[in-house]
């Protein structure tokens, strides 16, 4: 099978060298293209032996399964692109939250089915979110299961809780990064603790606690109750942090909502501007 990737930004390009690295793809079984080929040419010289298209028809053209890892402001050109080209028998997976399947499944004629990745498949690990459309049969569904499964660990989410699910799983390592650097900022400005101990600190500390949950058994809860002994100073931390993070995550998700809906706004304006000038 032959596989295409229109965009090598930083999750196409993700994409593509995690599925190589776990085997899943050979390099000279993908195709890629972007707008700016250098960008391609670059990851080319990563994985060696993928080849570079010259344009996004010949990707759409040669790959039996086509992934658009374009931002969703770019999916109108991309799409208008490629739709003469889409066959039935081709699977399209988009990782795009704000682009709905049925807008793809209206411009396009192939396989469609949304899969919003983390950039953790770098390490193979991290959830993948999966979505099939309404043209994936069950034996469909299992073969992207099973692709996705090599670089991550798979799990269906229902289209409308796309945003939430890919807010822990996609934007999480953004978030968890931002608060564990706000952290180690606060211990060397309060205590003056020498930074490079600060974040060598909180990163060896998260490294363990990720191997705590995913080998050892414990769960988030367990991990508190284990940390947190009774008159101690971890409880009085985590009193603090559930009055200070509760209101913040809930704006936190409001926010993201938000956005989620200017940009699904945006993309359905450009999909109806492209069915007023057919
Ligand atoms: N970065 C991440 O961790 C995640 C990103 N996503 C989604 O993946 C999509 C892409 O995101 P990133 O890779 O982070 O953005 P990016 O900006 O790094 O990459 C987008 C790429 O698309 C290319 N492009 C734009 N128009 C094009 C066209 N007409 N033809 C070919 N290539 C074109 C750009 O040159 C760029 O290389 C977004 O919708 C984002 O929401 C989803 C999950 C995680
Ligand atoms: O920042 C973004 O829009 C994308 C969506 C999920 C992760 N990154």
């Amino acid at each position: 099978m032959k596989f295409g990737f229109i965009g090598t930004g930083s999750m196409g390009s993700n994409l593509v060298q995690a599925f190589v690295q776990s085997y899943a793809m050979q390099p000279d079984h993908i195709i890629v293209s972007n707008r700016t080929r250098d960008k391609a040419e670059r990851l080319a010289l990563d994985c060696p032996g993928i080849h570079v298209a010259d344009h996004n028809l010949e990707t759409a053209r040669k790959a039996d399964c086509i992934f658009l890892c374009v931002k969703p402001g770019d999916f109108r050109h991309v799409l208008d692109e490629i739709q003469d080209v889409v066959r039935p028998d081709q699977y399209v997976i988009s990782i795009t939250s704000p682009v709905m399947i049925r807008d793809l499944e209206e411009h396009l004629e192939g396989k469609i089915a949304k899969v919003i990745p983390s950039i953790c498949h770098a390490a193979l690990s991290g959830n993948s979110l999966l979505i099939p459309g309404t043209r994936f049969s069950d034996e469909d569904t299992q073969w992207l299961y099973q692709l996705f499964s090599c670089i991550s660990e798979p799990l269906y989410i229902d289209e409308a809780h796309t945003r939430a699910a890919s807010d822990l799983a996609s934007c999480g390592p953004a978030f968890l990064a931002n608060i564990l650097e706000q952290w180690t900022r606060a211990a060397v400005k309060v205590t003056g603790l020498p930074e490079e101990t600060a974040v060598s600190l909180v990163e060896q500390m998260v490294i363990g606690t990720g191997k705590l949950l995913s080998e050892n058994g414990f769960t988030l809860q367990s991990l508190q109750d284990r940390v947190a002994v009774p008159g101690g100073i971890t409880r009085e931390g985590l009193h603090l942090l559930n009055d200070a993070f509760t209101p913040c995550f809930t704006r936190l998700f409001q926010l993201t909502h938000m956005k989620f809906s200017e940009d699904l706004h945006k993309v359905q304006q450009s999909f109806q501007r492209a069915e007023k000038k057919l």
